[in-house]
C-alpha cells in the first residue's frame, strides 16, 4: 500500500560532499551509532538502521543552531546585505513560504565558508517536482486542479526572477546577498523545491504571550528520512535543560530491525501536495482525493442519470438554500470546491448538501443537525430512499468525472509497461491514482447502497 514513484537517484550538489553525520556530531548533535545514510531503492538517499534499534531510542538530536531557518526579525537588524533578502521575502505570498526560506538557502549556497555548507552540498542537484516537467507531462497529469497550481508556481517564479534581478542590479559585491552570483527562475525553482521537499514546520521562538510560532526549518540529516504513512520514527521538540534552547530529535517509534529504513510521516497529504512539493506520489494513498466543483446543473444531470426524478439542485427551495449557505455552498463568498475520496469518502459539506437537496420532507431535514448530515456513518439520517438517492447521485458523478480523463487506467498501465521515464512516468502514475480514487469511491458507495437496500428489504419482510 505504500509503494510510490519518484525520480530515483538525484546526484548531490557536489560530487564528494562532506560527511553529514560527522558534521552533526562535531556541532554537538547526536547520531545513533546504528544510523547510516544509504541509497534507498526508489526514494533517493535515505537513513537506514545498521543494527537493531529498540523502540524509544534517540536516533538524531540537532542543537538549536543547526536548523536552517529564515528569521527575518534577526536579519532585519543586521547589515544591508540581509535587508535586500528581507525585502524580497516580503514580496512572496504566504502560500509560497518555501520560496522565502529558499532565498536563505540560496544565500548559504553562494556564501564562501557557510556554516551550513556541509548540509547544502549534500542536497540533491535536481528535483522531480512538476514545475520542472516539460509542458507535455504537465498535460499528461490530466487533472486541472494540479495543473492550475503548477502554472501558478511557474508564473510566480518567472515574475519573481524579474523582481530579484531588479533588486540586485547596481548592488556592490559586498552588499550582494548571493555573493555576486546570478539568480534566475531555475535557481529560484531549485531552492523552492529543495525547501518544499525537505522543510518541516516546527515551533520557533515564543511570542510575548508564551505561545510558540510555527515556522518552517530545514533539518540537516533528519531530512534524509524518507516518508511513510506508517512511520517508524517521529520528530519531537524538547527544551535543552542546560540552556533552555530547543532541541529537535528523531525518536524510534517502533523497534527497528537491521537494514530497515528510518521513515517519518511528512503529514496526511494527498497526492497533489506530495507531487507538487515533494515530487512523488503514493499508491493507494489513504488521503488522496479528487476535487469537484459544486454545480447545480451538473448535479441535476448526475442524479437524473442515477434515476432520481426531478431533482432540485439547480433550483433549491428557500429552506434548502439556507442550509446550503450554512454549508458555505451558497451565499456571498461560497467555497464550491468539494472532494471525493480520502478518509471521508464524500466530503461532509457535500454529503449534507446532497441529503438536503434530495430530501422529500423539509421538516425532517431542517430538524436534523448539520454534523449528523455531514457524517457518512450516520445511518440514513433522512431516510433510506434519500440516502440511496444521494449515494447514487455521487456514483453517477463519478462516472462523469471518469469520462473526463482522456485515457483509461488500462491504457495508462500499457504506457507504463512500454517504459515511460522520469516525469512522464510520474504524471501517468499520478493520473492512475486519481482514477483509482474515483473507482474506490464508487465501490464504497455501491456497497453502502446494497447494504441499505438489503436492510430495507429485511425490515419490509418483518
Ligand atoms: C526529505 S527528502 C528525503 C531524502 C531524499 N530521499 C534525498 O535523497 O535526499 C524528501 C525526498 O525524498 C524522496 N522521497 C521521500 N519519501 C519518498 C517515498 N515514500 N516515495 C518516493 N520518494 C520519496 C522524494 O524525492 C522527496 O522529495
Amino acid at each position: 500500500a505504500s509503494a510510490s514513484a519518484s525520480a530515483s537517484y538525484p546526484t548531490r550538489l557536489v560530487s564528494q560532499p562532506p560527511d553529514l553525520i560527522k558534521w552533526v556530531r562535531r556541532e554537538g548533535g547526536l547520531v545513533h551509532q546504528a544510523v547510516k545514510i544509504a541509497q534507498d531503492e526508489s526514494r533517493g538517499l535515505g537513513l537506514v538502521a545498521a543494527e537493531e534499534i529498540p523502540k524509544g531510542s534517540e536516533l538524531i538530536i540537532l542543537r538549536d543552531h543547526m536548523p536552517l531557518r529564515f528569521n527575518s526579525t534577526e536579519l532585519e537588524h543586521e547589515d544591508g546585505l540581509d535587508s535586500v533578502l528581507v525585502n524580497l521575502a516580503s514580496q512572496i505570498p504566504e502560500e509560497l513560504w518555501a520560496m522565502k526560506l529558499g532565498l536563505k538557502l540560496l544565500q548559504e549556497r553562494a556564501k564562501v565558508g557557510s556554516f551550513w555548507w556541509p548540509y547544502v552540498s549534500n542536497l540533491p542537484e535536481t528535483y522531480s517536482v512538476p514545475i520542472f516537467f516539460p509542458g507535455e507531462d504537465i498535460k499528461n497529469l490530466q487533472y486541472a486542479p494540479l495543473v492550475h497550481q503548477i502554472n501558478k508556481r511557474c508564473r510566480f517564479l518567472l515574475d519573481f526572477e524579474q523582481e530579484v534581478k531588479r533588486s540586485l542590479e547596481n548592488l556592490k559585491l559586498d552588499n550582494h546577498p548571493f555573493g555576486g552570483q546570478e539568480v534566475d527562475s531555475s535557481s529560484l525553482g531549485w531552492a523552492m523545491s529543495a525547501v518544499s521537499s525537505r522543510a518541516f514546520r516546527l515551533y520557533g521562538n515564543k511570542r510575548t504571550d508564551g505561545t510558540r510560532i510555527d515556522i518552517p526549518m530545514m533539518l540537516p540529516l533528519i531530512d534524509m528520512c524518507n516518508h511513510s504513512f506508517n512511520p517508524n520514527a517521529q520528530i519531537v521538540q524538547e527544551q535543552d535543560t542546560g540552556n533552555a534552547k530547543m532541541l529537535v530529535k528523531v525518536v524510534a517509534e517502533t523497534a527497528i530491525k537491521p537494514y530497515d529504513p528510518l521513515l517519518l510521516s511528512y503529514g496526511c497529504l494527498n497526492n497533489d501536495l506530495l507531487l507538487l512539493d515533494y515530487g512523488f506520489v503514493v499508491h493507494s494513498n489513504p488521503y488522496d482525493c479528487i476535487e469537484l466543483k459544486y454545480d447545480g446543473d451538473l448535479l441535476d444531470a448526475a442524479s437524473m442519470a442515477a434515476g432520481v426524478s426531478s431533482p432540485s439542485f439547480s433550483a433549491p427551495a428557500p429552506w434548502q438554500q439556507q442550509i446550503l449557505s450554512q454549508l458555505n455552498l451558497a451565499g456571498e463568498a461560497p467555497d464550491l470546491k468539494v472532494t471525493l475520496g480520502g478518509p471521508e469518502t464524500v466530503e461532509g459539506r457535500f454529503l449534507a448538501a446532497l441529503r438536503v437537496l434530495l430530501a422529500s420532507n423539509a421538516e425532517t431535514a431542517q430538524n436534523c443537525d448539520l454534523d449528523t448530515l455531514k457524517c457518512i456513518s450516520s445511518e440514513a439520517p433522512l431516510g433510506v430512499a434519500n440516502e440511496v438517492a444521494a449515494f447514487r447521485t455521487v456514483m453517477a458523478l463519478c462516472v462523469i468525472a471518469l469520462r473526463h480523463f482522456p485515457t483509461k487506467i488500462m491504457e495508462d498501465e500499457a504506457l507504463l509497461k512500454q517504459g515511460a521515464s522520469g516525469s512522464t512516468e510520474l504524471a501517468i502514475q499520478f493520473r492512475i491514482q486519481k482514477k483509482s480514487v474515483i473507482i474506490d469511491v464508487m465501490r464504497d458507495l455501491s456497497k453502502r447502497v446494497k447494504l441499505l437496500e438489503s436492510k430495507e428489504k429485511i425490515t419490509a419482510e418483518v
